[in-house]
């Protein structure tokens, strides 16, 4: 059955009452996402750049599951993989999604001097040289690597229009459409100067099994286009909006950066 996390609709179900079904919430040493205090992070000079390469032949569909808008790739070879940064050998694309709030002044997952985005993009990966697919990764510590990118108010996104244009087709949870030929490198920024930390899935069952690199520069979005992403919805026609999880504790961890 699909478990209903209800963020953003009925505070009862939201992050909070996560720990009941999913003790690793409040016991996990390496939850996410985190606040990025950028002055006690540690540069780190034998990071290797970050190195994504994406086939826009390996993007297929659109589906809106309920919690997110996510973006399906076919990872059955290593058409898009990320490699370099903290990682040694090559993880493969399989999905993007995003996360956001019901007003602009919120809505990304991590923080950056305990300053939130409008929306972050999260590009999900798995270790396709250690794991089979992307189950048996998503339980091992090194398991996945997720790209997150901030969304930041400011001129409109021709790349991110794309996507949102095909959003009428998915406005129901649980809809799903065709979406080829998309190529996520254009929701990228220039600079892919990068955070990079131990962490977990933002949502359940919070999986400790994420190797983060958060972005430092931010994609720009306009509100009218955040707009678009609340047009969405979540199960029984409520408005699809702050789907983020809230910073978790550090517990001891360091966070690097390349930069
Ligand atoms: C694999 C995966 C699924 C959902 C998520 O929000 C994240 S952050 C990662
Ligand atoms: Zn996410």
């Amino acid at each position: 059955q699909t478990s209903y996390w209800g963020q953003g609709v009925i505070p009862l179900t939201g992050p909070s009452s996560w720990h009941q079904s999913f003790p690793v919430a409040k016991d996990g040493s390496r939850q996410s996402p985190v606040d990025i205090r950028n002055e006690e992070t540690e540069r780190d000079p034998t990071l290797q750049p970050l190195v994504l390469k994406y086939d826009p032949r390996s993007s297929k569909t659109i589906a809106n599951n309920g919690h997110s808008i996510q973006v399906d790739f076919d990872d059955t070879t290593d058409q898009s993989v990320l490699k370099g940064g903290p990682v040694t050998g090559s993880y493969r694309l399989r999905q993007f999604h995003f996360h956001w709030g019901s007003c602009d002044g919120r809505g990304s997952e991590h923080l950056v001097d305990g300053a939130s985005f409008a929306a972050e993009l999260h590009l999900v990966h798995w270790n396709s040289e250690k794991y089979a697919d992307v189950a048996n990764a998503a339980i091992e510590p090194d398991g996945l690597a997720v790209v997150g990118v901030f969304l930041k108010i400011g001129a409109a996104n021709p790349a991110l229009q794309k996507l949102l244009d095909a959003f009428d087709s998915v406005q129901k949870e649980n809809t799903k459409a065709d979406f080829k030929n998309f190529d996520p490198s254009t929701l990228l920024p220039p600079c892919l100067d990068f955070w990079t930390y131990l962490g977990s899935l933002t949502t359940p069952p919070l999986l400790e099994s994420v190797i983060w690199h958060v972005l430092k520069e931010p994609i720009t979005v306009s509100s009218g286009q955040m707009e678009q992403f609340r047009s969405l919805k979540f199960t029984a026609n409520k408005p699809m909006q702050d789907n983020f999880r809230p910073p978790q504790p550090l517990k001891g961890r360091k966070v690097r950066r390349n930069f």
